[in-house]
């Protein structure tokens, strides 16, 4: 059968770099052909970060120019999957390029709002000859949608069982579940709130490392009751589905506020935002998810035990799983999941699923940058 190749691109949440895939979809079926990653230049990482922060002096010029930045990165990446193949740029369809969120405000401001995923797709496509796809959330929030989640329905596509019920929690920068029932009822599917990027944050400015490898810090220290009350105390968690959220919500001032000058030993801060996470995943899957008695993890966050762990405990009669387990590595998931969208999008096929983001009906999404 003749191959059938895409690209997916994803800088997520986290904003620790890219992960990109080789996709081949021919039958049908996604098989991963290569995986690769890249991290951001110090520099670019630093303006990403600082643009996902309000109140900059000259953000229009900054972002144009991390735009840049980002696609040189994506084409790096884009490279180093042809070369691990042996693939030429002309025998894949398109690539999804996703961009770095910097902003997501659905539904706010006059009720489409917006939100923005810095990028460059013209230069992608200039850079590797493939036709590039991008700018895939905003026709839904133009719809009434969230923009966010879009994974649903590539976890269908990957994740569903027929007649069992399972549940999929992407644990990134932010945490998000897909419900998928068991034969062809409606999907469901929304942001549960912090996942990793609190944990990083504090990960990084109290022992200096980017993230807890495997939660052993958080495993050290002990829940502080009255700090989780004050962050599980947000209205953003009692809110019902569909909801999304981003770090323009969960950001360290968010977590300054709730901790509010208290003398907390750091290694309890940090177990205590490993709780919050994890709680918040649980409480939703419990509340959402009747009948559902398999939970499959991917993102970065399934990598650390000691989230897995609290997920097993706070889930007693849930069977829980990596996604690796399933065929897909925890890393590989999200950019597999562009690739799909992107082949959606060149096929005129809607990729949002209106039930999870509440758009009035399913759309097209992205824009299209030829080769
Ligand atoms: N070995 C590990 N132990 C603990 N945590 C890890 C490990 N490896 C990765 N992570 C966590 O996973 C994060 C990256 O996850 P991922 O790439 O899924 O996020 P993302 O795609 O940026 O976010 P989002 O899904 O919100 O867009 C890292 O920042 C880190 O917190
Ligand atoms: C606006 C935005 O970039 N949202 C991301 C983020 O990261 C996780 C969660 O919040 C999810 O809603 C989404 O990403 C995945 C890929 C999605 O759209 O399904």
């Amino acid at each position: 059968m003749a191959e059938e190749l895409f690209i997916g691109l994803m800088s997520g949440t986290s904003l620790d770099g890219v992960d990109g895939v080789l996709a081949d979809f021919s039958g049908g079926h996604i098989a991963v052909r290569a995986h690769a990653t890249a991290s951001f230049p110090v520099s670019l990482r630093a303006e990403l970060m600082a643009l996902n922060s309000l109140g900059g002096d000259n953000e229009l010029h900054r972002a144009a120019l991390a735009g840049n930045g980002l696609a040189r990165v994506y084409a790096g990446v884009v490279e180093q999957l042809l070369a691990d193949t042996g693939t030429s740029p002309t025998a894949v369809t398109a690539i999804g390029a996703h961009g770095q969120t910097v902003r997501h405000r659905p539904g706010e401001f006059d009720d489409v709002g917006y939100t923005l995923q810095i990028n460059n797709p013209s230069l992608v496509a200039e850079l590797t000859g493939i036709c590039v796809v991008a700018d895939f959330r905003s026709r839904d929030l133009a719809a009434g949608g969230q923009g966010a989640p879009l994974v649903p329905g590539f976890h269908r596509a990957l994740f569903a069982r027929g007649e069992q019920a399972v549940a999929v929690l992407n644990i990134g920068g932010i945490s998000n579940l897909s419900l998928l029932p068991a034969g062809e009822g409606t999907v469901l599917g929304f942001d549960c709130g912090p996942g990793n990027a609190l944990l990083d944050h504090w990960c990084q400015s109290h022992i200096g490392q980017p993230f807890d490898t495997g939660g052993r810090w958080a495993a050290t220290g002990r829940v502080l009751p009255d700090l989780l009350s004050r962050c599980l105390a947000d209205a953003y968690f009692a809110k019902s589905p569909p909801k999304s959220t981003g770090r323009d919500l969960f950001n360290p001032s968010w977590l300054a506020a709730r901790l509010s000058g208290a003398a907390a030993q750091p290694a309890d801060v940090q177990a205590t935002l490993a709780e919050l996470t994890a709680l918040v995943c649980a409480t939703e899957l419990q509340r959402h998810g009747e009948g559902i008695r398999l939970l499959i993890v991917c993102g970065g966050g399934a990598l650390n035990d000691h989230l897995m762990t609290r997920l097993r405990a706070l889930l007693p009669a849930m069977q829980v799983l990596s996604s690796a387990d399933r065929g897909l590595p925890p890393q590989q998931v999200e950019a597999a999941a562009f690739a799909w969208l992107a082949r959606s999008t060149m096929r005129r096929e809607s990729g949002n699923l209106a039930s999870v983001t509440g758009a009035r009906g399913a759309r097209v999404l992205g824009a299209i940058y030829p080769a």
